[in-house]
């Protein structure tokens, strides 16, 4: 059974239907298939190093199986399927074939995975939006597991990354996949192409494309510019550029695919940090995922160790005396803020006093270092084919860079984007609406082990410290506050995962807000993501808009 192979992809998303007999059905099929496979390689000692290796090219395509098996067995949310899973797996291993096991701990390599959502025991409203996530892609990825911690904004953001990728639209299918594969690879995030790889080439996508934006159409390759700017530096984008691309001759772009095009390339941009950002780990079944070798070997990939990222044990210890030291963090930032709220209602600083306070803030975000000094390791993985010499990461560094200042009040999401997006790509407009202020207003109240809080203040300070980071202001905003209530290794995480999400590390994650849960830095990370991505659009949508008046 060749995994490509039309009939046997089908019965794999058949795994994620709702109704019991047709998941029945499709799991008896693919267990005669994986049977039958497995006895044309023939019993092979389990001592045989790669036992696969000797059966020639047919093996490939069984390991494929079998990994999306484990895959299956670990994170399909419906139980009939995943206990088969686990079976068909052992009868597989009693034949002599060694099975796969995973590699790593689970979804993220910063949060313990006995912290994160277990598919087998969540709140029945969880369930189904796991369930619809496996329906609409035939997995769960670890993404969205991590994103469990708040299944409001994940119903919401699984519903607009649907409606992009799947349903009606401007763009055809495995362009979608395509750009999406383009603006990962701008953050050489493999995690997210490897995804979109598989997807592109299951609707039908042309893998010469995947040998690099030379070998894909005109069209997209003219995106390229685009997706750079974007990703690095949006405020050089001029109506020029929209220009060139609406009015190439032969291969040029309608308004309409240009809008989902942005969409398409701000999500993933975004979708890169939080990846990088909550230390998201190779799914079960694609590369770096699992391991057909016998535990003891390969405990560590060389890319962790190198990131500093492989010593869990160590930091963990070195994590417990820490606490200590920092206990009493949280309740200063809450005296903080109590502070900043009796004052706000005293003194009103004047309008210059704003304006000054705010380009301090804009210069200063521009002088944290990111780890950019750390020895980064190639990635070995398609995105590499992605990457344009003449545009190295380091010429994005934004230290020292004069940023201008963006004024909310001449152009915002609300008054302006908002529509633009609706009328040329109808829905869209609204459903991502919905989610900046699912992700902008979400609260628990809570601060660490602290209750009934009002953090309104805090989470308003880190949206607008991203948009700061990007040159918009708001002009009602005093951003002294910013500094009054986010740290220097909480500015350090910001910027690196805002910036060069690909160099945030485990270190980073661990050094700012010690006390907090991990739910709580998923939680900052959403909004780092979508005060991105919206601030991205906006650069965006102001130049679509400059082009057509
Ligand atoms: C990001 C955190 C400060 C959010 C906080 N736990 C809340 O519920 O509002």
């Amino acid at each position: 059974m060749d995994i490509q192979d039309h009939n046997a992809t089908a019965r794999w998303e058949a795994l994620g239907s709702r109704d019991a007999r047709s998941r029945g059905t499709a799991m008896e099929h693919i267990s005669q298939e994986v049977m039958r496979r497995v006895e044309s390689i023939g019993p092979i000692p389990a001592t045989v190093p790669s036992p696969l290796a000797t059966a020639g090219h047919s093996t490939s395509d069984l390991n494929d199986i079998l990994a999306r098996l484990l895959m299956m067995s670990k994170r399909c949310p419906f139980d009939d399927v995943r206990e088969r899973c686990v079976w068909l797996l052992q009868n597989v291993q009693d034949l002599g074939v060694r099975i796969p096991r995973t590699l790593g701990n689970g979804p993220s390599r910063f949060i313990p995975e006995k912290e994160i959502l277990q598919v087998s025991k969540v709140d029945p409203r969880t369930q189904s939006i796991f369930e619809d996530a496996f329906a609409a892609l035939g997995r769960l990825d670890n993404i969205s597991l991590v994103m469990g911690f708040h299944p409001q904004y994940l119903e919401s953001f699984l519903r607009t990354q649907h409606y992009l990728l799947q349903m009606d639209g401007p763009l055809s299918l495995h362009y979608r996949h395509y750009i999406g594969i383009m603006a990962a690879a701008r953050h050489q995030c493999s995690y997210l192409v490897n995804l979109h790889v598989n997807d592109f080439l299951q609707v039908g996508g042309d893998s010469k494309w995947l040998n690099g934006l030379d070998g894909a159409p005109q069209k997209l390759q003219a995106l390229g510019e685009l997706n750079k700017i974007l990703a690095h530096r949006p405020w050089l984008l001029t109506k020029a550029h929209i220009e060139h691309l609406l009015k190439a001759e032969e291969h040029s772009w309608s308004l309409a695919e240009l809008i989902h095009a942005v969409v398409l390339l701000t999500h993933y941009h975004s979708l890169a940090s939080f990846t990088f950002g909550c230390g998201i780990t190779p799914e079960i079944h694609s590369n770096g995922g699992h391991t057909f070798r016998p535990p003891s070997l390969s405990q560590y990939c060389v890319c962790d160790i190198a990131n500093g990222n492989g010593h869990g044990h160590l930091e963990e210890r070195r994590g417990n005396h820490q606490v200590s030291e920092v206990s009493g963090e949280v309740e200063v930032l809450m005296e903080r803020m109590k502070q900043l709220q009796e004052c706000r209602d005293e003194e009103e600083a004047s309008q210059e006093e704003m304006a000054t306070r705010f380009e301090r803030e804009k210069t200063e975000s521009m002088l944290v270092a990111t780890a950019e000094d750390e020895e980064c390791v190639p990635s070995r993985d398609v995105s590499r084919h992605f990457e344009d010499p003449s545009y190295g990461y380091k010429d994005f560094s934004r230290r020292g860079e004069h940023v201008p200042t963006f004024r909310v009040q001449d152009y915002s999401w609300e008054d302006h984007g908002y529509s633009l997006v609706n009328r040329l790509y109808p829905d869209v407009g609204q459903l991502l609406d919905e989610k900046f202020q699912m992700a902008y207003n979400l609260t628990y109240n809570t601060m660490a082990m602290h209750k009934d809080v009002d953090t309104t203040m805090l989470r308003r300070a880190i949206w607008n410290y991203i948009h700061c980071m990007f040159g918009i202001r708001y002009d009602d905003y005093d951003y002294g506050e910013i500094n009054q209530l986010l740290d220097r290794s909480f500015k350090v995480y910001i910027k690196t995962m805002v910036c060069s999400p690909e160099k945030t590390t485990k270190r980073m994650y661990e050094s700012f807000w010690r006390q907090f849960q991990h739910s709580e830095k998923v939680h900052v990370n959403l909004l780092l993501m979508e005060a991105r991505m919206q601030a991205e659009l906006l650069y965006a949508l102001r130049a679509i808009t400059r082009y057509m008046t």
